[in-house]
């Protein structure tokens, strides 16, 4: 489990984040949205320790996060932030090794190729193996370090610790095909005592893989909860400033927003 209690943050005089508690439940795809500068990235900053909250505290499971050795975090919290470019020239292999960096010392074991092979491969990017990173296009970037975190995470046998995955949206360069079998990817790591925070815009991609959904304005949660509670008529409009009208999708019955 993450506990946020009274988070706030703030550059110079701008309140970036006021007064954020959240819990976020292993198990769980919870998905953040809300509209540009809204606070979601700063937010990810602060549970994921990279920036410090002025005030309030973090815990993941019953540990303070600060007290957490960086050496243990390193294997239990993975983070894809929006910057997909790197200062080196890396290989796509390297650049998926650096998720297994806090599992050995110099070199790779064979094992830790394996895992991010298989990594690769799940992102459908194993042929791009020897490829020059910085040769590739934005979506192949974003999903080579999919597969970095995916490596970084990536479960022993007998290893039923809870892990932390935050993706900064993940998606973004995506093609539709792409966005779904990356989600659903997720979705399915959530399953296995993962805790998972995804920023995302697309409402409708929330409502269909979402098992709770944050909704921020203003460095505030506006609502939090199940998605078709928090993504409804008055909190769309509130929030995004557009009406939005909800139909049925005619094959699934699930809820589809159009505007
Ligand atoms: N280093 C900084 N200095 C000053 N202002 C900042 C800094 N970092 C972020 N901000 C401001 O804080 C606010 C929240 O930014 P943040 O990146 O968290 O928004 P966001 O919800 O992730 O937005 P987007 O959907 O556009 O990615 C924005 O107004 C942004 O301009």
């Amino acid at each position: 489990m993450l506990k946020a209690e009274h988070l706030s943050f703030q550059i110079g005089r701008q309140t970036l984040i006021d007064d954020v508690s959240l819990t976020l439940l292993p198990g769980e795809f919870t998905m953040v949205l809300g509209p540009n500068g809204a606070g979601k990235s700063t937010l990810l900053k602060l549970l994921t320790g990279t920036e410090t909250p002025k005030t309030g505290q973090i815990y993941y499971g019953d540990q303070p996060l600060p007290s957490i050795p960086l050496s243990i975090q390193a294997r239990q919290k993975a983070v894809l932030s929006q910057l997909l470019s790197l200062p080196f020239d890396l290989s796509v292999s390297e650049v998926v090794m650096m998720g297994r960096y806090p599992y050995f010392d110099l070199n790779p074991t064979v094992q830790d190729i394996q895992i991010a092979d298989s990594c690769l491969e799940a992102v459908g990017m194993f042929s791009f193996k020897t490829r020059a990173f910085a040769s590739l296009s934005g979506g192949e970037k974003q999903k080579v370090h999919l597969a970095r975190v995916l490596a970084q995470l990536y479960r022993q046998p007998g290893d039923e610790s809870v892990k932390y995955l935050f993706l900064d949206e993940p998606i973004s360069a995506l093609d539709i095909h792409y966005q779904h079998q990356i989600l659903g990817l997720v979705r399915e790591l959530a399953t296995k005592n993962m805790v998972v925070f995804v920023i995302v815009h697309d409402i409708n991609l929330a409502l269909q893989y979402a098992d709770n959904v944050i909704l921020m304005d203003q460095g505030r949660i506006f609502n939090i909860g199940i998605p078709e509670q928090v993504l409804n008529t008055n909190a769309i409009e509130t929030v995004f400033k557009i009406r939005p009208y909800f139909i049925t999708h005619p094959e699934t019955g699930r809820r589809v927003m159009i505007y």
